[in-house]
């Protein structure tokens, strides 16, 4: 369980979450709400990249900072915007990502051919990230996300720049992943998700209130 008691964020002067309660459980939660009103930042707050201004998280019960250590062992985090190693082919990438994260390596490069095989990146993860093109690099901080199978899994929007049918594909290893872990993510798919979330919140004016 992922918990937030009374969170707020600032940026200088700007407010930009107030006060935000949630508890995050197994399943798929959405967050909408108009452009800026926050929702990346919340996102990064939940995958530990950001600390909050006030207020507190909690994982499995322990606050952060010091239950951040295990949280992030649990962690799976698409960003919607992250500098690549542009040198580095995409299975390289991978390979690196799931050494920081302690995975036994043979079984996460199985698991990354699988995962890039179902979304259509299969050819390509041999091939230098300075070649790929923004559909591709989405799908790859995506796959990337999966490595591990996390308990938490955090997206930012992770069918932008998709078209339908890999969109799709992407969705349905959302859903399976939703079947036990706890995943939050931002998507202009909503409407597409929507039958089967376990929440969807509304990211306004501050506030995060179910919607
Ligand atoms: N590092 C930062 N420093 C200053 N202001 C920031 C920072 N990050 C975000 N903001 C501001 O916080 C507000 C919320 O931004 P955020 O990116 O979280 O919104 P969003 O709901 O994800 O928007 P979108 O749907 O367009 O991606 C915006 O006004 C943004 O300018």
């Amino acid at each position: 369980m992922l918990s937030l008691d009374r969170v707020s964020k600032r940026y200088g002067r700007k407010l930009v979450l107030d006060r935000v309660e949630h508890d995050f459980g197994p399943g798929l939660t959405l967050l909408v709400g108009p452009s800026g009103a926050g929702k990346s930042t919340l996102l990064r707050l939940l995958a530990t990249a950001e600390r909050p201004s006030w207020g507190t998280i909690r994982w499995d019960g322990i606050v952060l900072p010091k239950a951040r250590a295990t949280m992030r062992q649990a962690l799976g985090y698409a960003p919607q915007a992250v500098d690549l190693p542009e040198d580095l082919t995409a299975r390289e990438f991978a390979m690196h990502i799931a050494a920081l994260k302690g995975l036994e390596l043979k079984a996460a490069d199985k698991q990354f051919l699988s995962i890039t095989d179902a979304i259509g990146l299969h050819a390509d993860v041999n091939n230098r990230i300075a070649t790929f093109s923004g559909g591709m690099r989405r799908r790859l901080i995506f796959a990337q996300a999966l490595l591990g199978n996390p308990k938490l899994l955090i997206l930012d929007e992770p069918t932008a720049e998709l078209d339908g049918e890999t969109a799709r594909r992407v969705g349905d290893l959302i859903l399976e992943r939703a079947r036990e872990a706890i995943v939050i993510m931002t998507t202009h798919l909503s409407d597409a998700f929507a039958p089967k979330v376990r929440a969807v919140l509304r990211v306004d004016d501050r506030r995060v209130l179910p919607a």
